[in-house]
């Protein structure tokens, strides 16, 4: 029945990828540095132009390590301030001691404005002790300022009372009072790290609202897209079948989130005028194959279906057992005599029974169509296939899903699908059969880039919601808004810049967010693309970005193709990876300029002719972090005498 009947062992069928699987690196890619005479993916030139392979089989030992050494820098550069302004401890009191935490704790809040105890005083505090310390002792050589908060002696790590009434510290002034004691301790445990973060006053008031999962119930700028999808859908509600929709646009640019606000109300609006139609939902970038989306929509539908029988049967016995008492129970009612009711119950009884989940794997997908068809039919709807990143489908996959799927509509009896498939790839529907382009394509909606001033409203909507009143300074928004329309208009950016913004504001026990907080989000969003690009590199690659990285740190700058291959060549050796050609390198060197690690610019050099001469683009220690986490390169010992030996030659 299915064009494509070979059931699908996708590595992934485990169900177990998700986004963040689709961008660690390959180990296929690892392969090709090699040295053992197996076919190289990089030399084929199929390694290398992918810097974020989809959901192949992961190296699942990703190392994390670096990352870790990564983010220490990230702390290092100023990202995470980590002081607190001066009088933050006020309401500390008692905290200083705990767990060890004494004032240079790495949570971003800093006492140094009150370091100056005796070391005595320091001992007990570290030892977990009872320390009350007001804030704002600052200059006193006394362990506190006899401020003493409950009125009562201070008690030291050892259980010693100490008398500060005085301004002095004496151990001679022992006056242990227990039930004290242990009411302090009781006050220590039920206070502590988080408890001194919390207290703080948080300058969101609802961060979620500005993570991806959240669907705005506004979208501004999208209301001409939002109408044309309602308009095709409407149908869908008078229980005809709607013209499928293929919705473009560039990432950020409101698809998923319009059409699930869409969607949404489409399925109210059916609930309340009692019309079957749902909506379903796919993710494609991580059920990309024809097995595994018949599977989860079958599956859906089965589900559904068990609900509409259970309460269906419900009902039948409830009107089987009135009408025992009663005949008159089945007047009005399609059944003449409580056998009838019986025979019903039997039927969906045994309905209920063949409904068969179906395997994420192992069956041939021909049965796993003809259990998703016979679920869809079972009882009459309408339904919209919502197929989000539906390239991701066909770059996968091919077309055959979308094939069996668009021909449904004259097979099916009860029911009727539309298709909705959302892109970002322009171009994907090039790959299709000309019969499923021109099915798929019956309504086009195109979702232009925000420009600057969009992007600002979209933030000042969600930020209302999100940030207490007045946390943002006025050019906040204006400035995450600039930004991201430089990142091709997208909202997704100018959302996680803001979020981003308040989080460093936050961690830094700042009271509002500022233009400062948002040009460090900036520099992180970047550099965390930079590790992640790098990270997912292969191999082949990570060896020449390394060469570059090793010329520049011994002050060779604007290197070019040749001087390159020659470290390379000395690298791959160490390493024992394969050395591929230079034109190969030179191709690579390429890429790492589309990927913008490198600049690579083609300079004349008179009679000489024209030569290439590259530099870095990322920040060198954190890009050299990030490389030396891969275990091959990891293994690269000392590696500057032979940087210096290549200028010797
Ligand atoms: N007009 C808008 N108003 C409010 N939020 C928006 C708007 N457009 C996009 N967003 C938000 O921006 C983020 C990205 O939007 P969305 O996921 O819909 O983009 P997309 O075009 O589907 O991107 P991709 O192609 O990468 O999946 C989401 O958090 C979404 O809520």
């Amino acid at each position: 029945m299915t064009r494509d009947e070979e059931p699908e062992h996708s590595p992934n069928d485990d169900g177990t990828d998700d986004r963040s699987d689709a961008t660690t690196h390959s180990d296929e890619n690892d392969d090709s540095t090699r040295s053992d005479g197996r076919p190289s993916d990089t030399e084929s030139g199929s390694a290398g132009s992918d810097p974020k392979p989809r959901s192949e089989p992961e190296s699942e030992s990703e190392p994390e390590v670096e990352s870790e050494s990564v983010r220490e820098t990230e702390r290092g550069s100023g990202v995470e301030p980590d002081s607190t302004p001066t009088g933050t401890s006020v309401a500390d009191d008692g905290e200083n001691g705990k767990g060890g935490h004494n004032g240079d704790n790495d949570a971003g809040y800093d006492r140094s404005d009150e370091t100056d105890h005796t070391d005595d005083a320091r001992d007990a505090a570290d030892g977990d002790a009872a320390d009350h310390d007001d804030g704002d002792d600052a200059d006193h050589g006394d362990y506190n300022t006899g401020r003493d908060t409950d009125g009562d002696a201070d008690v030291g790590a050892d259980g010693t009372s100490f008398n500060f009434g005085s301004g002095s510290r004496s151990r001679t002034d022992v006056d242990l009072d227990v039930d004290e004691v242990l009411s302090d301790e009781d006050d220590e445990a039920s206070t502590g790290l988080f408890d001194d973060l919390l207290s703080g006053e948080p300058i969101f008031e609802n961060k979620e609202v500005l993570r991806p999962s959240y669907t705005p119930h506004e979208l501004p700028h999208r209301k001409d897209q939002i109408n044309k999808m309602a308009t095709i859908l409407v149908s869908a509600l008078r229980g005809e079948t709607p013209s499928n929709i293929l919705i473009y646009g560039k990432t950020g640019t409101g698809k998923t989130a319009s059409a699930k606000f869409v969607s949404q109300e489409l399925e109210s609006t059916s609930q309340k005028y009692d019309v079957p139609c749902e909506v379903e939902y796919i993710n494609c970038e991580v059920t990309d194959t024809q097995y595994r989306v018949l599977a989860q929509l079958a599956n859906k539908f089965i589900e559904k279906n068990e609900t509409v029988i259970d309460d269906q049967l419900d009902d039948l016995r409830d009107l089987r057992s009135a009408a025992t008492d009663d005949d008159s129970a089945l007047d009005g009612t399609e059944f003449a005599s409580v056998s009838d009711v019986d025979d019903r119950i039997a039927d969906l009884e045994s309905d209920r029974e063949e409904m068969e989940e179906v395997p994420m794997t192992g069956w041939p997908t021909d049965r796993v169509y003809s259990t998703f068809f016979d679920a869809v039919d079972y009882h009459e709807r309408v339904v919209v296939i919502m197929l989000d990143e539906i390239d991701k489908l066909v770059e996968k996959s091919g077309d055959d899903t979308l094939y069996n799927l668009s021909r449904m509509n004259s097979e099916l009896e009860n029911s009727r699908i539309s298709i909705m498939g959302i892109s970002n790839d322009l171009k994907f529907t090039d790959f299709l059969d000309p019969r499923v382009k021109s099915s798929l394509g019956e309504e086009e909606i195109v979702f232009p880039p925000y420009d600057a001033n969009q992007l600002r409203d979209i933030l000042q909507h969600r930020s209302d919601i999100a940030f207490k009143g007045d946390a943002l300074t006025e050019d906040v928004i204006p400035l995450c808004a600039a930004f991201a329309a430089q990142e091709h208009g997208d909202a997704r950016r100018a959302l996680d810049l803001l979020r981003t913004a308040g989080e460093l504001a936050e961690r830094s026990q700042a009271d509002l967010v500022e233009e400062a907080h948002v040009r460090q989000a900036q520099d992180k969003i970047e550099l965390d693309r930079v590790v992640e690009v790098v990270r997912t590199l292969p191999t082949q690659s990570k060896i020449v970005l390394f060469s570059i990285i090793l010329l520049e740190q011994n002050g060779v700058h604007n290197v070019n193709t040749g001087e390159v291959f020659n470290i390379y060549k000395r690298l791959c050796e160490e390493i024992d990876a394969d050395v591929l050609t230079q034109r190969r390198v030179t191709d690579l060197i390429s890429e790492l300029d589309m990927l913008g690690i490198v600049n690579a610019v083609v300079v004349s050099k008179g009679r000489y002719g024209r030569t290439k001469e590259i530099s870095l683009s990322v920040p060198i220690d954190e890009t050299e972090a990030v490389l030396l986490s891969d275990s091959r390169l990891g293994d690269i010992e000392d590696v500057q005498p032979f940087v210096q030996a290549r200028f010797d030659n």
